[in-house]
Parts: structure tokens; C-alpha cells; sequence
């Protein structure tokens, strides 16, 4: 028997993934049986064009999907599998593609069960997976604008297996699910064989344990975000920033979390346990002086007192040229300057050292570089803050301040109207 599907809230197309194999064959048949006649039933095919045989495949499904009558969308995809294993850089193609095609409301089934779910818990634990990891695949998450499902993941394959029998369906077989040198076909071929001779019940009870598992990261998510409101987060000009001491304040355990939790609400994967402990030196560290911690694409550096989290290349210095411009520009770096009030040509250069500026209001010019620290300035920017000319003349440090006659420098009657916004753009990150 198969488990009543129980389509999601809010969706408006059904999306099964079809690979062909009898999972997904099943699990689009019994769709056929269970959506209600407001969801639209469709499936999509990806043609990893990989093995010999992926155009016999796609033949296959083609003919399945007229048989039931079901609109089928079929997507070859490239795949690159430079420096990842082949199994990993097909997902990756497969995944990239369920994304694009996913709209609001849409829900994409994937056939998933229950010995999928042991065999990924099993070997997430040979990757020394925390809790999160153990927790194995989720029934339902997002995917692009839509979500993925997994509705058979309760179920043992026997049961799939016993329906397509029933029904006499035909699938495919990929050759490579023989293979054990992949590490997924040796847990299915040689280890689980074993187990389940002396555990009858292993498969369900490993699952067993990963709902456990859940239930536990559930609630760190649900601690990590109370102590997170704890920490005065704030939405920084570039990235993201929390107070170091009242992270202190917590234990070293909660710290961790919290950092976790951050970075997933930024979209971004946790760091390894090893790289805690670099983090921890640079929490501990008396003073702001300390090199970054880069971590892929992600980096913290701390300054006054706060931790912050930066995309990487803003913590990698790059040589910028200037450029030149007229009202609106965004710099090589994704930032955009926007100068309101003056429609004439304006150049972007960037700090040489040893530059000198007078903003608008004070006595006396003083040099750039103490100017931008007593406008705390983050250092990381100190480097890529635009210095606007007119003219060869300075007007602006990026949206600090205005030069002192800024606006007849440009040519404009003494107090005209003119201001400048720098920004990264949201998403940066
Ligand atoms: N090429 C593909 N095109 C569309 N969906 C796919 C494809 N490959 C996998 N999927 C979806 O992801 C699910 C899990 O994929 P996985 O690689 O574990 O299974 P598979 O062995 O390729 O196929 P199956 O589980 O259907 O026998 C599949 O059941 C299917 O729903």
C-alpha cells in the first residue's frame, strides 16, 4: 500500500520528477490516481545526457507520460564535473534545472523513500555529519519559487516495488545503480544486506532516528533564534553585523548555533568544526586588527566591537580603475552610486594614499585616512569608497559627505541641491 498523497497547501502544478527508474514511476502514477482536478499533473525529465542509453530513457518516459497522459517536459542538461564526483555535478545539473523551471505555487515530487532516507543518514554519518546532517531529507522544502516533496519518504521500496507489480508498470534500470564504487550503491548492496540480516527493522528505525534528529535541530533553530535576537543584529551596508559582547555572553555551544542560524537566514552553509575554533580566535582577540576569516564564499571580520559577515569579495582587495560617469553608476565591485542635483560628466577614482579632504561644515582640511576612520568607516571599505570628482576636483566621499563647496565645483549656484547614495545592492549576499 502507498500513502495517500496529501498535495501541499497552495499548490497549483504538481511537478513530478521522472526519472524513469521505478520510483519516480510509481510515485507519477499514483499522482495520476490522487491529484485532485484542481492541481494540474505534469512531469519533467532531465536528460544528464550522460549514459549511452539516456536517449532509450527519455523514449521511455515520453511513452509513459502519453500512456497516462500527463504533459511532459523533457531538459538536457550539461553536466560539469570538474572537481566534483559524477553523481554530485549531475545532481547539481538536475537540481539547477528543477529551479529555473519552478514558479510560485508549484510543487515539484520527487520519489524518495524510506531506504533512500536510511542509506542518507547512514552516509552523512561517515561524513561526521552534526545534527542538522542526521536529520537526512526533509518531506518538504523550498526549491527556487516553488518546493521540492517527497511523498513516499515514509515508505520501504518494498511497498513501491509491490505496486508496480500490481499495476504492471515498466521502468528503467540505470546501469550505474550497480556500481559500488559509489558510495550510495555500496551502502545499498553491501551494507544494508548485512544489517538488515541481524535488524530486520534497520531501515525504518534508522529512519526513526532522523526524525529524532530533527525534532532536535527543530529546537536549536527555535534557541538559536531567541539568543539571535539577543546579539543586535544589523542589515550593515555590505553584509551583516552582531555585537561581540553579547555574543560572549553565551555559552560556546550557543555561539556556534547562533552562528549556524545565521548563516543559514543569509542562505549560506555552515562552516566545518575546524573552522570554529578560528572563529573563536578571532572573538577572542583583544583588538579589531585581525585578518578575516574566509570560508568560500562567506567571510567574518570584526570591527568596533561587532562580528560581521561579508561576502568574500568584499574582504579580497581588488585594484579598481576609475571610471567615469553621469548621475548613476555601479562599480566594479556591485556597489551603485547614485549622485541626485548635478547632470554633468563625474569620475569615480579610488584612495591612493595620502589624499586630502574638507567636508562641507568644517574649518580646516584634514587627511582622508583619519577622516574615514572617525566616520567608522569598516576598513574593508576604506579601500572601495568612490571619491567622486568634478572637474578633477573632489565633491564626495561616497555618501559620507559632500566637500566643502561641493556644489559650485560642479558649477551649480552656491547651495543647489546635490547628494549622493552608495550602496550594495540586497542579495549581494
Ligand atoms: N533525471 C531525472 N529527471 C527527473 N527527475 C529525476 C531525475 N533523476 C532523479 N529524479 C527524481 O529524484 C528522485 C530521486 O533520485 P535518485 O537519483 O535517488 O533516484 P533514481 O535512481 O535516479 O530514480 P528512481 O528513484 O526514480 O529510481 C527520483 O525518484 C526522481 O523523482
Amino acid at each position: 500500500m502507498l500513502p495517500p498523497l496529501n498535495i501541499p497547501a497552495n499548490c497549483k502544478r504538481l511537478i513530478v520528477g521522472l526519472s524513469g527508474g521505478v520510483d519516480s514511476v510509481v510515485l507519477l502514477h499514483w499522482a495520476k490516481q490522487q491529484c485532485p482536478n484542481f492541481v494540474t499533473l505534469s512531469a519533467i525529465h532531465i536528460n544528464h545526457q550522460l549514459s549511452p542509453n539516456a536517449g532509450q530513457w527519455q523514449q521511455q518516459v515520453e511513452g509513459l507520460c502519453a500512456s497516462l497522459n500527463i504533459p511532459l517536459n523533457t531538459v538536457n542538461v550539461a553536466v560539469n564535473i570538474a572537481g566534483q564526483g559524477l553523481e554530485q555535478a549531475a545532481r547539481q545539473a538536475r537540481y539547477q534545472a528543477f529551479e529555473q523551471l519552478l514558479q510560485a505555487g508549484d510543487v515539484l515530487a520527487v520519489g524518495h523513500h524510506q531506504n533512500d532516507q536510511a542509506e542518507t543518514l547512514l552516509l552523512r554519518l561517515m561524513r561526521g555529519a552534526g545534527v542538522q546532517g542526521l536529520a537526512a531529507m526533509p518531506v518538504e522544502r523550498p526549491l527556487g519559487q516553488g518546493r521540492l516533496w517527497r511523498p513516499l519518504l515514509q515508505c520501504p521500496k518494498t511497498s513501491i516495488l509491490n505496486y508496480a507489480k500490481q499495476q504492471a508498470l515498466q521502468w528503467v534500470e540505470d546501469e550505474s545503480n550497480a556500481d559500488t564504487r559509489f558510495s550510495r550503491n555500496f551502502v545499498r548492496h553491501q551494507i544494508f544486506p548485512v544489517i538488515t540480516q541481524h535488524w530486520p527493522n534497520a531501515v525504518e528505525q534508522i529512519t526513526v532516528a532522523a526524525e529524532h534528529a530533527r525534532e532536535a535541530q527543530h529546537l536549536l533553530d527555535e534557541y538559536a533564534a531567541l539568543d539571535f535576537a539577543s546579539v543586535g543584529f544589523r542589515q550593515e551596508r555590505c553584509g551583516s553585523s552582531i555585537d561581540i559582547s553579547a555574543l560572549r555572553v553565551l555559552s560556546w555551544s550557543r555561539q556556534k548555533q547562533l552562528v549556524r542560524f545565521w548563516l543559514k537566514q543569509e542562505g549560506e552553509l555552515a562552516p566545518q568544526s575546524g573552522h570554529f575554533e578560528e572563529l573563536q580566535k578571532l572573538l577572542q582577540a583583544q583588538a579589531d586588527a585581525q585578518p578575516a576569516l574566509l570560508l568560500g564564499s562567506y567571510g567574518f571580520s570584526r570591527f568596533k566591537q561587532r562580528l560581521y559577515l561579508l561576502p568574500v569579495s568584499i574582504l579580497q582587495s581588488v585594484a579598481a580603475q576609475a571610471v567615469s560617469f553621469k548621475e548613476h553608476c555601479v562599480l566594479s565591485d556591485g556597489s551603485e552610486l547614485r549622485v541626485a542635483g548635478f547632470t554633468g560628466e563625474l569620475q569615480v577614482r579610488y584612495r591612493q594614499g595620502g589624499e586630502r579632504a574638507h567636508p562641507a561644515g568644517r574649518a580646516h582640511s584634514q587627511a582622508l585616512k583619519k577622516l574615514l576612520q572617525e566616520y567608522r568607516l569598516e576598513p574593508w571599505l576604506r579601500h572601495r569608497i568612490p571619491l567622486i570628482y568634478c572637474n578633477n576636483s573632489l565633491i564626495a566621499v561616497g555618501d559620507l559627505w559632500l566637500q566643502c563647496n561641493a556644489a559650485s565645483l560642479c558649477g551649480l549656484p552656491e547651495g543647489a541641491p546635490l547628494s549622493v547614495t552608495w550602496h550594495f545592492p540586497q542579495g549581494a549576499f
